[in-house]
């Protein structure tokens, strides 16, 4: 059977590959975006919605344990693991949902469930329910995501151990959750259970939580967590994973005070994010990857196959919703508008949704001195912030590196109440390159986070970096 011609073709229906497709069709090409899952990706199905939806639960059943320190009394707190699930379903069904039916109305574009292979540098071969389907096309965007990690460690594989993605489908509250890996996924889902009424224990192998945060920033987090109840063990090895016949999980592990045995009822693997290339046959494309998988691609996002695109995790690089969504934006511009758009020097924002948040945009102090910049830091800690005090939310600090020379703020870590937001505003005037002293002076309402600003620059520390 002949192959089916379209103009473009969209591997992966991700943040960055949903809304191409729909613009491409409306631009009048013959579009299809194959899927083998879920229309939405990781972040609506798996990551972002279904993740914050359920540290909204946790924030609720930790609020809700404080309710007296705020002159409120309140019954025993229980957690209906069940019901939060429910909850997390129904608005992810709903984003899903509204999702695929913009696509199935969108003209000119096809929505084929399937898994897409490459069998030559613009064929592909979609396996689908029914049989498979070949295609060819003028331009093919690879948008195919990452999935969880599963680090080589003796006995893992024998063990049913829990991913991001299983962990939110339990029913019942694990009596003690033993995670692996202290990053953005173990942190989140470990305070989150933690408040859900779980024992936990975090395995972070290096000497630090958040290995790209500076040391001031991880320590702060790994003592929020500790007050929390959660115990946080850092430069320690795994060398042993085995169950045994009651179902309990134990792991042998060595640590800088000598060797550990941990037991728990389940186990979280958070070990990073491989790309989802082994499946794509990119080979049979001459598609190029780096040595751990990740597709290479230049600033226009093109891969060294000419009409082939890359965008979101599956590129390497930052791996966040708004990153894939900006991969989009920079396509769009180049191929649709005509423009002359890169990836390269963009401000990376994030936000890791413990609580308090941790909102991260630009330069750390850390990357300020190996770029051998001279930089002033501001910090102050959420204690001097009257509004995080009439809230109670006081745990944290913000953090911001300022260029000596001009003014010009270089990246904030807002560990704080609200962390998330206070950084979009600094980055709001990173953006418009207004300098720290137009924050510092400027006129804010009062009781807000917002006027927190002004203290934070006010507190402008001693020049440091490279001729200092
Ligand atoms: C637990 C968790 C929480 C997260 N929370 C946040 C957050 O709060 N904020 C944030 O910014 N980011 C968060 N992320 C990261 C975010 O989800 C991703 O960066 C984002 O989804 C971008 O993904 P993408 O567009 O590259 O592709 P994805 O969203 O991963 O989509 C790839 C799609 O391709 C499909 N696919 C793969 N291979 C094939 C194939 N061969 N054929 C057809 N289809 C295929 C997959 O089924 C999938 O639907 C989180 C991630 C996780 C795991
Ligand atoms: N709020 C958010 O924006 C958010 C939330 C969740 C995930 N994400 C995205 O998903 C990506 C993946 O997150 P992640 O936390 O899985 O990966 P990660 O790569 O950020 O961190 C993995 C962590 O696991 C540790 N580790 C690796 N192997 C280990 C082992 N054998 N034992 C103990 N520790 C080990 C690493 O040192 C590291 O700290 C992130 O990079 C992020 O971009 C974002």
């Amino acid at each position: 059977m002949a192959a089916q011609h379209y103009d473009a073709v969209v591997i992966g229906s991700g943040q960055g590959g949903t809304p191409l497709a729909r613009e491409l069709a409306g631009s009048g090409r013959k579009t299809a975006l194959i899927e083998r899952e879920h229309v939405g990706g990781t972040c609506i199905n798996e990551g972002c919605t279904p993740t914050k939806t359920m540290v909204a639960s946790a924030k609720t059943a930790y609020v809700d344990r404080r309710s007296g320190e705020f002159g409120v009394r309140n019954g025993l707190v229980g957690v209906d693991l069940a019901a939060v699930r429910r909850r997390k379903q129904s608005i992810v069904d709903s984003f899903r949902d509204g999702n695929q039916n913009r696509l199935e109305e969108t003209r000119n574009l096809d929505l084929i469930f399937g898994e897409a292979s490459f069998t030559g540098p613009k064929t592909l071969m979609v396996r689908t329910d029914g049989g498979s389907l070949e295609l060819d096309a003028d331009t093919i965007f690879i948008n195919a995501g990452a999935r969880p990690a599963n680090p080589p460690i003796d006995g893992l594989d024998a063990v049913p151990a829990l991913n991001s993605t299983s962990i939110m489908e339990l029913d019942e509250l694990p009596e003690h959750l033993l995670v692996l890996g202290g990053s953005y996924v173990g942190i989140e889902f470990a305070q989150m259970f933690r408040r859900f009424g779980s024992g936990v224990t975090v395995v972070q192998r290096s000497g630090q939580l958040m290995g790209r945060e500076d040391a001031d920033v991880a320590e702060k987090v790994a003592e929020i967590l500790r007050e929390d109840g959660i115990e946080v063990l850092l430069n320690t090895q795994t060398r042993l994973v085995e169950q045994d016949s009651g179902g309990r999980v134990h792991l042998r592990v060595d640590t800088p005070e000598g060797e550990r045995a941990l037991e728990g009822t389940h186990l979280l693997v958070a070990a990073g994010r491989p790309p989802n290339t082994e499946k794509l046959s990119l080979d049979a494309a001459g598609i190029e990857t780096d040595r751990r998988g990740f597709i290479k691609v230049n600033g226009r996002l093109e891969t060294n196959v000419e009409g082939v695109y890359a965008l979101g995790d599956i590129k390497g690089g930052p791996a966040f919703t708004h990153i894939s969504y900006d991969d989009f934006r920079v396509i769009r511009a180049n191929l649709l508008d005509g423009g002359d758009a890169t990836i390269a020097d963009r401000l990376v924002p994030y936000t890791m949704f413990i609580d308090p948040q941790l909102g991260r945009i630009g330069l750390s102090e850390r990357e300020a001195r190996d770029r051998d910049l001279e930089f002033y830091v501001a910090k102050i800690p959420m204690t001097y912030v009257a509004r995080a005090i009439e809230m109670g939310e006081t745990r944290g600090f913000m953090k911001a590196i300022v260029d000596a020379e001009n003014g010009q703020i270089l990246g904030c870590a807002v560990l704080g109440v609200e962390g998330g937001e206070i950084m979009a505003m600094i980055q709001i005037a990173m953006m418009g390159k207004i300098p720290y002293t137009t924050l510092r002076d400027g006129v804010f309402s009062h009781p807000t986070l917002a006027e927190s600003l002004n203290t934070l620059f006010s507190n402008v520390g001693q020049r440091q970096g490279a001729a200092v």
